[in-house]
């Protein structure tokens, strides 16, 4: 692994550099925070500064949310084929302007620039899917057990909503919740995480271009998020708050808009199960395994995160593994060569560091990686011998870090598995069909991955269950979150 460490690669040149955007979006407008205060954004792979871009306030926060509000009536009323054809302008925008959009993912995020390539069409996906979905958003009538008169059901948008995401997909996980929003009538006001808010930016600048009226989307950058995430989850004119993120936030948000009773849908933290049976495809268990571990370094909501391997196959797995795990690079994002970035910043390194620590302190051993190099990088690591004491086991390491145990029994690992406070995703390979069915059923979590280590698409429900939290992001149920039930009863007839 890591034959040339390369960290300092020339970041390729923006075709289109407006699409750099260092100002807030507010009423359609570029504009500073009225402190005029900024902050800088650090590349994650140098520690260099990106740009800065304004560092907002409460003042600022209430100003979006005033524009959001006064462009709602006018976007609510519009034809659901009206919302449709911006929805999929601004698609092909995306698409068309892929490369500049990967390239400020990379800069800000760290990802190699096709894995860049990747998210953002992944997000453009949720942005297509949503247009298409605006033409659906169907109602009920219903048989009436009075006489002369009709029950019906009709669907209306929430409100002003207001967004608030991660870093670990500074494209996809906005694009995710506006299309949906936007498709059903929702005007928005986001902010993006205080690390990666140049992607939120580009997003803006090109739904500028496909021709959204002035209010509708509105982005706020900020350090303070507390204080932002305080006004966003407290302000009436806010209808719905729908957050990704860790579940410590995600419970202090929905305890803070319980005061004016918002709809919340919560994307919160995972601690994924990854199951490989005596009976599954070693080499194909190995690989999804890899799918879902070492994506975006370690550092996605789905990753596995306890690796559970039935005992007669744990030596071949174990094996297989960290001879493909110490092929990987680690470098640039920008480097050609580089399979795995960094990651985020040093907070997130240390965590990835103490996890290590604490399971070799308990007996765990290290097959490859484990070494922490400068800036934020660490090496993909395979650890062997885990037992229930280790911290890995309780929480989400968000790195590079494959955990395996060792089960004999079927019971056992279901309930090693369902023991967790989160839910998000679980992942298992069996050729068993009865096997599959048990498991897939009696796994706690949202999202099953069956034979397969990628589950995410636009047009599946993502979300969990347990302390992982609630609602259902892309589908044809993603849009249901922004809408409210209306219920009339139409009588005289
Ligand atoms: N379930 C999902 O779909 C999903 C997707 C991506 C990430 N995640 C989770 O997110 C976590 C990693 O992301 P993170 O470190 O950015 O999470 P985080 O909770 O620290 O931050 C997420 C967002 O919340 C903001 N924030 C933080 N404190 C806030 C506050 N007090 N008020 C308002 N906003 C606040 C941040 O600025 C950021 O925009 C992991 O736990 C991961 O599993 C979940
Ligand atoms: O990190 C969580 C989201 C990842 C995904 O959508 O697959």
């Amino acid at each position: 692994m890591n034959k040339s460490f390369a960290t300092q690669v020339e970041v390729p040149k923006l075709k289109d550099s407006l699409l750099l955007r260092q100002n807030a979006f507010i009423n359609g407008e570029w504009v500073k925070a009225k402190s005029g205060n900024t902050y800088s954004v650090l590349d994650p792979a140098t520690n260099k500064e990106i740009g800065k871009v304004p560092e907002m306030n409460v003042e600022d926060t209430k100003e979006a949310i005033k524009a959001a509000k006064e462009s709602f009536n006018n976007w609510a009323n519009q034809t659901a084929k009206y919302r449709h054809d911006l929805l999929q302008k601004w698609y092909t925008l995306i698409i068309d302007n892929q490369q500049d959009l990967a390239i400020i993912l990379t800069l800000e995020n760290g990802k190699p620039i096709n894995e860049a390539l990747g998210e953002i069409k992944y997000g453009a996906s949720f942005i297509e899917w949503f247009a298409e979905e605006a033409r659906r958003v169907y109602g009920d009538v219903i048989p009436s057990p009075i006489k002369n008169s009709k029950i019906i059901v009709q669907k209306q948008p929430v409100g002003v909503a207001g967004i608030i995401t991660p870093w670990n997909f500074p494209n996809a996980m906005i694009t995710r919740k506006l299309g949906a929003a936007l498709a059903a009538g929702c005007t928005v006001v986001i902010k993006p995480s205080h690390d990666t808010p140049f992607s939120a930016l580009a997003l803006a600048e090109l739904a500028v271009r496909a021709g959204f009226p002035k209010g509708v989307i509105n982005v706020i950058t900020t350090e303070q998020h507390a204080e932002v995430g305080l006004e966003l989850t407290t302000n009436p004119d806010v209808k719905k708050i729908s957050f990704t993120g860790s579940t410590n936030v995600g419970k202090l948000l929905m305890q803070q808009s319980s005061s004016t009773l918002k709809k919340i849908s919560l994307e919160l933290g995972g601690n994924a199960p990854f199951i490989a049976f005596d009976d599954a495809n070693v080499e194909a268990a190995v690989e999804g395994l890899i799918a879902s571990k070492f994506r975006a370094s370690g550092q996605t909501c789905v990753c596995a995160n306890r690796i559970y391997v039935q005992s007669s196959i744990y030596a071949e797995f174990a094996s297989l593994l960290a001879d493909k795990v110490s092929g990987f690079k680690v470098g640039s994002g920008f480097d050609p060569q580089t399979t795995h970035g960094p990651l985020i910043n040093s907070k997130a390194v240390d965590k990835v560091t103490r996890h290590i620590e604490d399971a070799v302190a308990k007996g765990a051993e290290i097959l490859v990686g484990g070494v922490r190099r400068d800036g934020n990088f660490f090496d993909p690591t395979v650890l062997t011998g885990m037992s229930a004491d280790m911290i890995i086991t309780n929480e989400e390491t968000f790195g590079p870090v494959a955990a395996l145990y060792k089960f004999d029994k079927d019971e056992e690992v279901i309930k090693l598995a369902n023991n967790s406070h989160v839910g998000l995703a679980g992942y298992f390979y069996s050729r068993d069909v009865g096997r599959c069915w048990k498991v897939a059923d009696a796994l706690e979590v949202g999202m099953v991955g069956v034979n397969t280590g990628i589950i995410s698409t636009c047009e599946a429900p993502f979300g969990g269950v347990k302390e992982s939290g609630f609602g259902r992001e892309g589908s044809k149920h993603g849009i249901d979150e922004f809408l409210n039930l209306k219920y009339i009863s139409f009588g005289g007839l």
